[in-house]
């Protein structure tokens, strides 16, 4: 079980890292392995997550603490991870940092949130209305990690979701590894085009 969990896991690291989505070692993933208890394989902190280990992924349990002996640190970021197994039935979550992401965070911050609409590609969100609105909330990047997970887990209440920490990346999530990609993907989409729209605006 944990085997084949942490093969989907790696595969999706993978792919991501194919993007160039982990620049400078920033970002972090994790999957679900088991319920009761709950534990989570998520990567372990500081590491290039370009490259593939042994040691690339460490299992936590529901307080984000390793759940067995090893010299391996979870991600800086594993208690964002924990509010959102804590709090709904995902079973992925993923993190990255891009330089679109950022800007629209940092473009938007002040808001609050950034709101997409008049784009296909928000019903990857199950937005299939004409006028429908994607919002992605945007938090402050405070520094202690405790204080950034509450501002965080206040926008953490489906089993799936999207959340930009300004000027630092976005964090989103899903029932499972498949929907989490999907999801990514689409919030990158969406802020790599508002970034060239605001441009051409200009
Ligand atoms: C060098 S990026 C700063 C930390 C961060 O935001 C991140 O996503 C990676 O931290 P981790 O502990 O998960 O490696
Ligand atoms: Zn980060």
């Amino acid at each position: 079980m944990r085997q084949k969990k942490w093969e989907e896991l790696a595969e999706v690291k993978r792919e991501l890292a194919e993007r160039d989505w982990f620049m400078g070692t920033s970002g972090n993933l994790s999957l679900k392995v088991s319920d009761e208890p709950l534990t989570f394989l998520v990567t372990a902190s500081g590491k290039d997550k370009r490259k593939e280990t042994a040691e690339d992924f460490l299992l936590v349990g529901a307080d984000g603490q390793p759940a067995e002996a090893t010299h391996l640190k979870p991600s800086a970021e594993t208690l964002l991870h924990v509010k959102i197994y804590n709090k709904t039935n995902a079973g992925c979550v993923l993190h990255v940092h891009t330089v679109d992401n950022n800007v629209i965070s940092e473009w938007y911050g002040d808001e609050g949130e950034v709101v997409f609409t008049n784009q296909e590609l928000i019903k990857a969100f199950g937005l299939w209305e004409e006028d429908a609105a994607f919002r992605i909330p945007i938090i402050p990047n405070f520094a202690h990690i405790p204080t950034l997970a509450d501002a965080f887990a206040k926008h953490v209440h489906a089993d799936a979701g999207a959340v930009l920490i300004r000027n630092h990346g976005i964090t989103v999530w899903g029932k499972d590894a498949f929907e989490a990609k999907k999801f990514l993907e689409a919030c990158e989409f969406l802020c790599q085009y508002y970034v060239k729209l605001l441009l051409l605006k200009r």
